[in-house]
């Protein structure tokens, strides 16, 4: 058994989520034992610089070399405190925060952003690891994406090939569907035959992101998001514009494939905006009509990329604790049970958080992190850098 922290920053840099877990096994025997799981907010100034950047602000490289060493001293900051009172741990596994995120284009084909020719992807996630490593003590992973993008995946999403080992079921079909800032899907068929090869995976578009700036835009920075989805649940969603939205090139490109704030970030909001102004919604129908694009844009990707619908539906993630994104995606699903990763023992909150524990501990072990159905790599490779304390 082996004491680990995971720790991650996702898109919606709303803070460091931090797990402290026990970890044994390999795959289909992998126990993990999530004994301290936290959010530690950024301090404001930081998560302003981090979403500048995100949404493109040019800086210079001693701005970036600072970033890069702040958000280290947050993430090594978190580590500490999540061990408070336990045992402390011998490995951590930090994802960092992604800043940049540039998917790989197929030979002749196109990502959609239109700049650049180059066919391998690009990731960037800041929290330096051997900085992390050096203030905790603890030998740390880090850059965990860059290895399967290096050799012409995605990069994204990794936390498909842990949800197999986690919550894959004899005879039942599975997807387990995270609503962070972006969405990510995991379908795992029943465990027989080749299942894992049968395997699936992709970034659905936008989780939370537009709901957020949305929220931001509609309370002038007062609020950050709907909680439980309580605005949204007061408004109508407009279905003129969701059929609108959901021409977007990004819903019809054929999975592997990921994304980011790149594309559903500020910009994307600013253009869904102008295409209400006709329609003269209310904020609620606005929010509405943006939580029915990110549930129609969910179910309809299922139905269009999956070999076969699953049998229940998990969610994890922020997002599923917005109820009416909730139960928009229940209605879309029809008789598809909708529930959370927490309803089968997974925490739905620090899910993310435990995946990067865990691939730091496959790492270590020497075992491949990337499922190649759902980052779109070649085969199989290691995952992370190892930064000894
Ligand atoms: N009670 C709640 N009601 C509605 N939404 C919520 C609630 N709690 C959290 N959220 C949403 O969840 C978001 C954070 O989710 P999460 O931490 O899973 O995202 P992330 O890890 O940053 O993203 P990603 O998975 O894309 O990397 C918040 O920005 C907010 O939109
Ligand atoms: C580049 C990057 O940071 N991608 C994130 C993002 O947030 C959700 C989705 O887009 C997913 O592809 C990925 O994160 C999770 C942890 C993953 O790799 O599975």
């Amino acid at each position: 058994m082996t004491r680990i922290i995971g720790l991650i920053s996702g898109t919606s840099v709303d803070g460091i989520d931090a797990a402290l877990v026990d970890i044994s096994g390999t795959d289909l025997d992998l126990k993990v034992e999530l004994l301290a799981g936290q959010t530690y907010p950024y301090p404001a100034e930081l998560r302003e610089s981090i979403l500048a950047v995100c949404a493109g602000k040019a800086i210079s490289m001693a701005e970036l070399a600072e970033l890069d060493d702040a958000i280290a001293s947050s993430f090594a900051q978190a580590a500490e405190n999540i061990q408070t009172g336990h045992q402390p741990a011998t490995l951590i596994g930090s994802h960092g925060q992604t800043v940049y995120h540039r998917p790989p284009i197929k030979a002749g084909g196109s990502r959609g952003t239109g700049e650049s020719n180059s066919l391998l992807g690009y990731t960037l996630q800041l929290g330096r690891g051997d900085l992390i490593a050096h203030l905790t003590g603890i030998t740390t992973v880090s850059n965990f994406r860059v290895a399967d993008i290096a050799i012409g995946g995605h990069g994204a999403p990794l936390v498909p090939r842990v949800d197999a080992y986690l919550l894959s079921h004899p005879e039942e079909g599975r997807c387990i569907q995270n609503l962070g800032g972006i969405g990510n899907v995991a379908y795992i068929p029943p465990r027989r035959d080749n299942w894992l090869e049968k395997m699936r995976g992709w970034d659905t578009g936008p989780g939370n992101s537009l709901l957020d700036l949305a929220v931001e835009h509609l309370t002038n920075g007062a609020k950050t998001y709907d909680e439980d989805g309580k605005w949204a649940a007061t408004g109508s969603p407009c279905q003129p514009l969701v059929e609108q939205w959901l021409q977007q090139d990004y819903f019809h490109l054929p999975p592997p494939k990921s994304t980011g704030r790149e594309l559903f970030g500020v910009d994307y909001l600013n253009q869904c905006l102008k295409d209400a102004g006709p329609y003269q919604l209310s904020p609620a129908d606005f929010l509405a009509t943006l939580t029915e694009l990110t549930a129609a844009s969910i179910v309809h990707s299922y139905q269009t990329f999956l070999p076969q619908m699953p049998q229940r539906v998990f969610l994890c993630g922020g997002g599923s604790r917005n109820l009416y994104l909730k139960q928009r995606l229940q209605s879309l699903l029809k008789t598809i049970p909708v529930l959370t990763t927490h309803e089968v023992g997974l925490s739905a909150d620090f899910k993310e958080a435990i995946a990067f524990a865990v691939l730091a501990y496959w790492r270590q072990l020497g075992i491949p992190g990337n499922l190649p159905s759902a980052t779109g790599a070649p085969h199989e490779v290691l995952l992370g850098e190892i930064h000894p304390a």
